[in-house]
C-alpha cells in the first residue's frame, strides 16, 4: 500500500461520491494504510530466525519439496538450528535443536501449548471437541483433565493388563499357525490387528479384529479410514496455507475427510448407544471401559456432551494404534537387519524370564537391551517426521529471537534424532549408545529433548505408558517364543521403508518368516 493509492481514493471519492461517504471511505483507506505500514515496519524491527527468501503468497511452499521432514531439514542444515518461513501465508519455525525444542516444549510451555486450527482439524474432531488438535483453553483443560484422572490412570492401565495379554496370545497363535502352514508373516497386519484390538477393548469394549471382533469388513474399514485420516490431517493441504483456495478443494482432501468422519461418526454413535445399554443393564458395579467411563462423567459434567465423547474416543483410539503398530514393525525391521541385536534381545529375555514361562507387563522393566533397541527405533524413526504442530500464543523471544503471536512451530523429529551435533554416526542403528550408563532402567524420555519420542511438556502424550506396554509385550514375546528371518535379504532392504508423507511414516509392509522356538511354553 502507498501513498498513491491513498490520493487516488481521495480523487475517485472527491469527484464520484458524496462528501460523507468520501470522508468516511478516506478514513477507512487511511486506518488500513497505517497499519500495514506499522505491521511492516514492525516486522523490519523483529529480529526473526533467518530462513531462506520467500515469493509472494505461496511464501516457501515450493521450496519444501515432496516430504517436507526432508525440505525442512535441509533448511535448517542451511540456514541454522531455528529457520523461520512461510509455508504458504502461514508464518512457521522450524527446528531440529534440542535446545530450541526444550524451548518450545518445557521452558516456554504456556506460550506454545496451543494448536493451530487447520482444515483437517475441524472435519475429524467435529470443531476442535477432541484433546490432540483442540486449542489451549477451557475445553482442552477439561478434556485432557478426564483423560489423565480418569482414562489413562496407572490403576486404569492396569486393570486392563488381562485383555491386553490376551491379545498378545491370540497374536502368538496366529503367528504360530501360519508358520506351521509354512506362510510369511504380515508384520503390518499382525501389529495392526494386536493394538488396535488392545485399545479399542479398553476404549469401546470390543475388538475390531479376529473371533468374537466386530466382523472383517468392519475391522478392516475402520483400520483404513483411521489410517487414511492421519495421512489427511499431516498431508500439505493447499487450502491450510493459501486460504483463498480453500472452497476449490484442489487435492479433493476435504471431501474425502467428509466421507471418512461421516463413515466413523456413524460407526461411534452406535457404539456409544450399544454401550450406553450395557452400562444400564450390567451388574458390575463400575464402568468397563472407557466409553462408559466417559458416560459417567457426562452425568455429573453438562458440558461434556455426546460430540464431545466421540472426539475423545476417536482421538484416542486414532493417537493410540498406528503409533504403536508402527514402532512395533520399525523395531523388527530393525532386528531383522541387525541379527547380532535379535540375538542379544532373545538372551536377555531367556535370562530374565526363563522357559518355563511367558514374558509379563512387570518383566518388560528389566529387558533393557529390547528397551535400547526400541529407544533407537524412535530416534531414528519417530513415528511422525514432525510433533503435532505447536502455535504461539503471544509474541515471545526463544534464544534471542523474536516469535510474534500465531507463529506455527514445527519440531522436526527425523531430523532431530539424526542431527549430527547431537549424535554419532547419526544414520546408524546402534542401539548400545543408550546402554552405556548402569542405570537399572532404560528411559524412554531423554530430559534434555535428544529425542521427543512422545512430545513432552502439556502436549506431551497422555498414553506413552499404555503404548509402551502394548509395543514391548508383543515384542518380546514374539522374540521369546520364535526365531524370525527376513523372507529374503534384498527383500528386507526393498520393505525399507523410505519415509513417506504422512503422519505414521511407512514404507512397503514388513514380512518375515517365523519358526517356533519354545514350542512347550506356546500352549501354556
Ligand atoms: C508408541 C506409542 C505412542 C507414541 C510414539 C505416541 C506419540 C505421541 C506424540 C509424538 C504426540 C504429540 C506430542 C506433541 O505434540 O507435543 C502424542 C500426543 C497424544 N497421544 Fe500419543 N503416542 C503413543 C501412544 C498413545 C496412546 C496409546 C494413546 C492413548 C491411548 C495416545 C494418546 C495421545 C493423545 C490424546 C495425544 C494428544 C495430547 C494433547 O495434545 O494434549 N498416544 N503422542
Amino acid at each position: 500500500m502507498c501513498s498513491w493509492f491513498v490520493e487516488a481514493v481521495r480523487i475517485i471519492t472527491e469527484h464520484v461520491l458524496g462528501s460523507w461517504i468520501q470522508y468516511l471511505l478516506l478514513a477507512i483507506t487511511l486506518t488500513v494504510y497505517r497499519q500495514s505500514l506499522l505491521k511492516w515496519k514492525g516486522r523490519k524491527q523483529l529480529k526473526l530466525p533467518p530462513g531462506p527468501r520467500r515469493w509472494p503468497i505461496v511464501g516457501n511452499l515450493l521450496q519444501i519439496g515432496h516430504v517436507p521432514h526432508l525440505g525442512m531439514q535441509k533448511f535448517t542444515q542451511k540456514y541454522g538450528p531455528l529457520v523461520y518461513i512461510h509455508i504458504g501465508m502461514v508464518p512457521t519455525v522450524v527446528t531440529d535443536d534440542p535446545k530450541y525444542v526444550k524451548e518450545f516444549l518445557l521452558k516456554q510451555d504456556h506460550i506454545f501449548a496451543s494448536r493451530p486450527k487447520n482444515i483437517a482439524s475441524e472435519h475429524f474432531t467435529f470443531g476442535g471437541n477432541d484433546i490432540a488438535f483442540a486449542p489451549y483453553g477451557p475445553h482442552w483443560r477439561a478434556v485432557r483433565k478426564i483423560c489423565l484422572m480418569e482414562l489413562l490412570t496407572q490403576k486404569k492401565i492396569d486393570s486392563f493388563r488381562q485383555g491386553r495379554n490376551d491379545e498378545v496370545e491370540c497374536m502368538v497363535k496366529d503367528v504360530w499357525r501360519a508358520s506351521l502352514e509354512g506362510k510369511s508373516i504380515n508384520m503390518r497386519n499382525f501389529f495392526g490387528a494386536l493394538t488396535s484390538n488392545a485399545i479399542t477393548r479398553m476404549v469401546l469394549g470390543q475388538r475390531f479384529f479376529g473371533r468374537k471382533g466386530a466382523g472383517p469388513e468392519i475391522a478392516a474399514e475402520h483400520k483404513a479410514k483411521i489410517y487414511e485420516s492421519f495421512s489427511l490431517i499431516n498431508a500439505f493441504n493447499v487450502g491450510d496455507y493459501l486460504p483463498f483456495l480453500r472452497p476449490l478443494d484442489l487435492q479433493g482432501h476435504e471431501r474425502r475427510m467428509k466421507e471418512i468422519m461421516k463413515w466413523v461418526d456413524n460407526l461411534y454413535a452406535s457404539i456409544i448407544e450399544e454401550q450406553r445399554l450395557e452400562f444400564k443393564t450390567s451388574s458390575e458395579t463400575g464402568p468397563l471401559n472407557f466409553v462408559h467411563t466417559l458416560l459417567e462423567a457426562e452425568r455429573r459434567d453438562k458440558t461434556l456432551s455426546i460430540t464431545k465423547i466421540k472426539a475423545i474416543l476417536i482421538d484416542i483410539v486414532a493417537a493410540g494404534t498406528d503409533t504403536s503398530s508402527v514402532t512395533s514393525e520399525w523395531t523388527m525391521a530393525e532386528l531383522l537387519r541387525h541379527p547380532e541385536f535379535m540375538t542379544r534381545v532373545q538372551k536377555e529375555i531367556d535370562e530374565v524370564v526363563g522357559y518355563e514361562r511367558h514374558v509379563e507387563e512387570s518383566d518388560l522393566v528389566n529387558l533393557r537391551i529390547l528397551r535400547a533397541v526400541v529407544k533407537e527405533v524412535f530416534r531414528l524413526h519417530p513415528v511422525g517426521g514432525f510433533l503435532i504442530p505447536h502455535i504461539s500464543m503471544k509474541d515471545t523471544k526463544v534464544q534471542g529471537y523474536d516469535i510474534p503471536k500465531n507463529t506455527r512451530v514445527l519440531i522436526n523429529t527425523y531430523s532431530l534424532g539424526r542431527n549430527p551435533a547431537f549424535w554419532s554416526n547419526p544414520n546408524s542403528f546402534e542401539p548400545q549408545r543408550f546402554l552405556t550408563d548402569d542405570k537399572d532402567n532404560v528411559d524412554f524420555i531423554e530430559p534434555d529433548c535428544r529425542i521427543v519420542p512422545f512430545g513432552a511438556g502439556r502436549r506431551g502424550c497422555p498414553g506413552a505408558t499404555l503404548g509402551m506396554n502394548v509395543v514391548l509385550l508383543g515384542l518380546a514375546r514374539l522374540i521369546h517364543l520364535f526365531n524370525w528371518s527376513p523372507i529374503s535379504k534384498e527383500k528386507l532392504e526393498d520393505s525399507d521403508m523410505v519415509e513417506a508423507l504422512g503422519y505414521t511414516v511407512k514404507g512397503v509392509p514388513l514380512e518375515a518368516i517365523a519358526k517356533p522356538r519354545l514350542g512347550s511354553l506356546l500352549f501354556q
